[in-house]
């Protein structure tokens, strides 16, 4: 049965009661969703023979003796199963996206730096060539580590599929729309909405509405989830119920195309003859999900001092070693500022951890000019930072009034491991050369004598 064959539509199921259109709720649940009736045994993950004549198959995200609190895995229900979706493969370049161990020799890593957004551009450019990479860190080789890149794309991949064996992807849109077409589901993502695109899973990148802009974090290590909120209890921060998860699409297209794999940081092209978006069915819990922004609920102090900025972690990625992760995606979104008798932006500091920033919109309270929407900063690990000088002044001058901070939204992917810049960073994205100079015209206040000074 060619259900699809001339249209470019998946065939999607139908959504199921309470769920939005096209999505599921919950955070690392265990869904189940079929896009025809019956497609999915009822019962058992492998009968004789599957209805439809589908292929099951098994999508392992972690080790199969993982303990089950932490074991992921998905059954798909398929057209043809995976292997007949790989042939011979070629190695192909894509010169701008760079996997750890990365280093330059040259490129001076050790320091604060910060972009202007990436220009826009007219050059065509898909999910693929316009992904460009900003910092690497750790080593894919031994599943640890990060890498941070800002993608433009300006057209639609067109039977053309990727998969990355390397890493799961957290995508941070900036500007535009994309449609994520995976095997699991169909994900449309915007600025102030994230998505995570988990390490395996075949998938297209179509543009909606463009020039996309955007940032990405390829986490080469244990996944994303989301962290312990101790003391605060059951609520707030990222809630489980606003992650939403795609329900089963699929299309059954015979028509020339190419799958690309990202393997220990090289990239790899096969051609067949049809479209590996294939799955008709599936459950389980390894998929891939998008969160909006909005829904993230901040805590912050409500009498005086400014906490670690821990507190706004929306992900974590641990590394194996308690408390310290692997990656942090922080987001700093617009709160009340209550504060009393405080410095209230952050304060001054140096950090084991090694932090680099994007800015989704709005104004950054610890830097009000020069980190611009689109534009990046890296402090890298024992680093030195903090508030510019205008920011200082006016933060140790104001009157402490509760002040909504509105219109704001940066992120932070924080991880253990020092970062490193790649060439495009350091010598053809917009750095912009002055930056350590904004702390330049903080003043030594100190006179000897005791007291508050202006
Ligand atoms: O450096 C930064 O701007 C990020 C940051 C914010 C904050 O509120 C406290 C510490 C910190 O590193
Ligand atoms: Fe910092």
């Amino acid at each position: 049965m060619n259900v699809n064959a001339a249209s470019r539509e998946m065939v999607r199921a139908p959504s199921a009661i309470g769920t939005t259109e096209g999505y599921m709720p919950g955070f690392g649940n265990d869904f189940e969703t079929e896009a025809l009736p019956g497609a999915l045994p009822r019962g058992q993950n492998s009968p004789q023979k599957c209805n439809y004549g589908l292929y099951g198959e098994q999508l392992s995200g972690t080790a199969f003796t993982a303990p089950s609190h932490q074991n992921e895995r998905t059954w798909c229900y398929r057209i043809r199963p995976s292997v007949k979706h790989v042939g011979r493969f070629s190695r192909i370049e894509l010169p701008y996206w760079k996997t750890a161990p990365h280093i330059v020799p040259d490129v001076v890593s050790m320091g604060q730096f910060r972009w202007d957004p990436a220009p826009l551009t007219d050059e065509k450019l898909t999910w693929l060539t316009g992904m460009r990479t900003m910092t690497t860190a750790g080593d894919v080789h031994t599943q640890t580590g990060m890498a941070s890149h800002i993608y433009l794309v300006t057209e639609s991949m067109v039977d053309d599929y990727f998969y990355s064996a390397d890493s799961e992807l957290l995508v941070v849109p900036q500007q535009g729309r994309l449609r994520f077409c995976t095997e699991l589901g169909i994900i449309d993502l915007e600025p102030k909405e994230i998505a995570i695109i988990p390490r395996g899973l075949v998938y297209r990148v179509e543009l909606l509405e463009g020039p996309a802009r955007g940032f990405v974090c390829e986490n080469y290590g244990q996944k994303f989830e989301l962290p312990g909120r101790g003391p605060i209890g059951a609520n707030c921060m990222a809630n489980r119920r606003d992650f939403k998860t795609p329900v089963a699409a699929f299309e059954d297209r015979e028509v020339p195309s190419t799958v690309t794999v990202k393997w220990c940081g090289q990239f790899h092209r096969c051609e067949i003859g049809h479209s590996p978006l294939d799955v008709v069915a599936w459950h389980g819990n390894y998929a891939p999900c998008k969160y909006d922004l909005r829904n993230y609920c901040p805590i912050g102090a409500i009498l005086f001092d400014h906490p670690d900025p821990s507190i706004f972690t929306v992900l974590t990625a641990p590394s194996g070693v308690p408390g310290t992760a692997n990656i942090d995606f922080v987001l700093f979104r617009e709160r009340w500022m209550v504060m009393e008798h405080t410095f209230r932006p952050p304060w001054y500091h140096k950090n084991i951890m090694s932090e680099l920033m994007g800015n989704i919109y709005g104004q950054y309270d610890a830097k009000p000019h020069g980190f611009v929407p689109g534009g990046m900063s890296l402090h890298n690990m024992m680093l030195p930072h903090g508030p510019d000088r205008e920011a200082f002044e006016k933060a140790s001058n104001a009157d402490l009034v509760p002040e909504k901070l509105d219109n704001t939204m940066s992120f932070m992917f924080e991880t253990r491991f020092p970062q490193q810049l790649t060439e495009y960073a350091a010598r053809e994205a917009p750095l912009q050369d002055d930056y350590v100079d904004c702390w330049n015209g903080l003043e030594k206040k100190f006179d000897g004598t005791p007291g508050v000074k202006p």
